[in-house]
């Protein structure tokens, strides 16, 4: 079994209501200060609308009033206390979306999160724009909202493209949907079924259920890759076997076997039968004319160092703020928080 290489004991130094989230009683606002603009987006679990706050006192200024809706769909009612949990201990972290309000209809009592709003494009469409040092900047934001997410006690466990807003006009970075979110707790068997496919960790494809923060690492890893090499998908896999196949033909057979022996995991034989005998693939082999320019050497060791089976042996976001890729835009970002 295995423990985070930090903030193991984020939670338990911490009072008992910091984690236990279902003690928490949630406080209401009232709907009718907000109204819908329109649809912006849906997913699994929720619908998300562009709004407004129209609370009668305060005038809002101009840009103050957007808001992001996210109406929540049928879930259960600890889940939400979750989320809002863990929204409200992570308010206020570097880069970490900001929750304004919790209403729910009058009458169908479904609950709905406010936000603020970002204004943000699609992200295929903002990545082909961005140049190598648009990279490092992001990359680095969205490291320092793990790195306070993570000193916090909390694994977001969904990182992807879809739940980093960015405003590239304001260079702000936002980490959203806190929805799979969990405390780390040492020594915890955690659902494996988290994350969204092509960004599941090894520990999530072969069972691995002692997981921590360094699952994210992985996931910052496959959306690094994506932007670094101009591909919409790194690792794209069919389903979560053909998963693990698209991440053994870069990784190499060798290296799973020795994380599936150091954990004692076992996989079917049929799966086995699968990946034995792959050899991987160097990470600079994706280099080609269209990406040389993003996919420097600095950028493919830094890759190199969050794509490895162990989840220990990757780098903590701490750990991969000092690596020398981001050298470039030191001068113009602040360090890791202070221990
Ligand atoms: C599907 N889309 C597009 C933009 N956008 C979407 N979901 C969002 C959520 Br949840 C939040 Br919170 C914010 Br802030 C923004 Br912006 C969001
Ligand atoms: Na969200």
């Amino acid at each position: 079994v295995s423990e985070a290489r930090v903030y193991c004991q984020a939670n338990a130094s911490r009072p008992t209501e910091y984690h236990e989230y279902d003690l928490v009683n949630l406080t209401w606002g009232n709907q009718d200060d907000y109204q819908v603009v329109r649809r912006i987006g849906r997913g699994k679990y929720s619908e998300v609308f562009h709004g407004i706050r129209i609370a009668e006192n305060a005038v809002p200024l101009e840009h103050e009033k957007d808001c992001v809706i996210k109406v929540l769909k049928p879930i259960k009612r600890k889940k939400i206390k979750r989320e809002y949990k863990i929204l409200k201990n992570l308010e206020g972290g570097t880069n970490i979306v900001r929750l304004y309000d919790i209403v729910r209809d009058p009458y169908s009592r479904t609950p709905s999160f406010i936000f603020e709003f970002v204004n943000t494009v699609d992200h295929k469409q903002l990545y082909r724009t961005l140049k190598a040092d648009d990279i490092r900047y992001y990359i680095y934001q969205l490291l320092l909202a793990l790195d306070y997410a993570h000193s916090h006690g909390i694994m977001h466990r969904d990182v992807k493209p879809h739940n980093v807003m960015i405003d590239h006009n304001k260079r702000q970075l936002r980490l959203i949907d806190w929805g799979l979110a969990e405390f780390y707790h040492p020594n915890t068997a955690y659902n494996v079924r988290v994350a969204s496919r092509y960004f599941k960790g090894p520990e999530l494809l072969v069972d691995f259920q002692h997981y921590d923060y360094s699952l994210d690492l992985w996931s910052l890893g496959c959306m690094f890759a994506g932007m670094i090499f101009k591909v919409d998908t790194f690792f794209c896999g069919s389903d979560n076997v053909d998963q693990l196949v698209k991440i053994v033909d870069v990784l190499g057979f060798k290296k799973l076997e020795a994380y599936l022996d150091k954990y004692k995991l076992r996989l079917h034989t049929s799966i086995l039968s699968l990946l034995s005998g792959k050899e991987g693939r160097r990470l600079s082999s994706f280099i080609n004319d269209d990406n040389r320019d993003l996919a420097s050497a600095d950028a493919i060791d830094f890759l190199e160092r969050l794509l490895r089976f162990d989840h220990v042996e990757r780098l903590t976001a701490r750990e991969a703020m000092l690596h020398p890729y981001f050298d470039p835009i030191r001068h113009e970002v602040s360090p890791p928080q202070p221990y």
